[in-house]
């Protein structure tokens, strides 16, 4: 190519950078009539929402369905994601509380779901998420529930049973574990390697392969993990890209985990009730006296139904009240005639039953 082409090019496309950037603001100004409007609207008292993940999951299924290439539907949904959320931001900048500390699966999910342009808490403990929202001390937080290789993550499904709270999205991330160590570390003399006791579990044959003998510390968080190392000469650690960028450690091993395919679904939890899409997921939990067949009880309505189930866990109950626990997830929203049908017919069956959320499938 001569330099004459290039420069032709690289014209075009300043001025195509024009034409972004003025419909870009154009959108961004749409945004800011959109809350004027949200606000106007309100009967005296109310708060307004204006965090609407109804509307932002059909704006990027639009954008998918639309785009025509050459880039793929994902990365164009990730440009308007970012797009959207520094829209909202101009409305009102999100609180978001995930389960930190910074550099850990559960931010990258959070970033992932609501985009860059929020405000977002780490929190030490699952639990403290949960307690962040429910203080309103943020307007959402993000927690890790079951991992394709590793199953449920028992403390959110007890904190639910803790707190009511209203769960309105869902997120699926990709988890790319690498064997990380810091500048002073000497690879060579490596006798211990740091992890979440999840992502140790979810890179067991490699290390069983590879680091037989070194001893395995489970630590809060792969990002704790990562933490650790940096200082340390005889240690790596275990974690993602984010908390080896965020710690500046080197990756000694990459893609380490036993499954290629070794994902995880993270939930965002509030106070705040989603519309229907037409595309939803529901969460509830149900508890069934301890009697023979109350599982095939609990359910047949489904089947019946023709519903979709997507995911059944049992936890003990925290207290008299749930005897069994069951949550269990379904496609389709709670306010659909059907679905409510089925509810109604559970819950004549069951101790009780509490509805988490109906919240948009994940679109990215
Ligand atoms: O449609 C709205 O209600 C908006 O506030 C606009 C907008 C957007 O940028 O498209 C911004 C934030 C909402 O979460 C959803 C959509």
């Amino acid at each position: 190519m001569s330099e004459q082409e290039l420069k032709a090019l690289r014209v075009r496309i300043d001025s195509l950078d024009e034409k972004v950037l003025e419909l870009i603001s154009e959108r961004a100004r749409c945004a800011q009539e959109v809350a004027r409007v949200k606000m106007a609207e309100l009967p005296a008292g109310e708060v307004p929402v204006f965090y609407r993940p109804e509307r932002e999951a059909a704006v990027l299924k639009r954008v998918m369905e639309r785009n025509r290439g050459p880039l793929s539907n994902e990365e164009m949904a990730r440009l308007f994601r970012e797009i959207m959320s520094s829209c909202l931001a101009l409305e009102q900048p999100l609180k978001v509380a995930y389960l930190g500390p910074e550099g850990t699966f559960t931010q990258a999910a959070a970033l992932k779901h609501f985009g860059h342009a929020v405000i977002s808490k780490p929190m030490a403990a699952i639990d403290e998420v949960f307690r962040e929202v429910a203080a309103g001390a943020v307007n959402f937080g993000v927690v890790p529930v079951e991992n394709s290789t590793e199953g449920a993550v028992n403390h959110t499904l007890d904190s639910f049973l803790e707190h009511d709270m209203v769960i309105c999205g869902e997120v699926e991330l990709r988890i790319h574990h690498h064997l990380l160590v810091g500048e002073n570390t000497k690879t060579d003399s490596i006798s211990r390697i740091y992890s979440h006791a999840q992502s140790l579990a979810q890179c067991r044959k490699w290390l069983d392969a590879h680091y037989p003998n070194v001893e395995r510390v489970a630590v809060a968080s792969n990002a704790e993990a990562a933490k650790r190392v940096k200082g340390e000469w005889n240690s790596a650690a275990i974690a993602g890209d984010m908390a080896a960028g965020l710690y500046g450690l080197t990756r000694i091993a990459e893609k380490i985990e036993d499954r290629p395919d070794n994902s995880t679904r993270f939930l965002m939890i509030g106070n705040q009730e989603v519309p229907p899409t037409g595309d939803d997921k529901t969460s509830i939990i149900v508890s069934m006296s301890n009697k023979p067949g109350a599982l095939h009880e609990l359910l047949v309505p489904f089947h019946e139904n023709g519903i979709d189930l997507t995911r059944i866990e049992t936890r003990p109950s925290r207290s008299g009240k749930w005897t069994y626990v069951f949550f269990i997830d379904f496609v389709g929203h709670h306010r659909d005639p059907l679905i409510k049908a089925v509810l109604e017919q559970i819950s004549q069956e069951a101790v009780a039953l509490k509805v988490l959320g109906s919240y948009p499938k994940a679109v990215l």
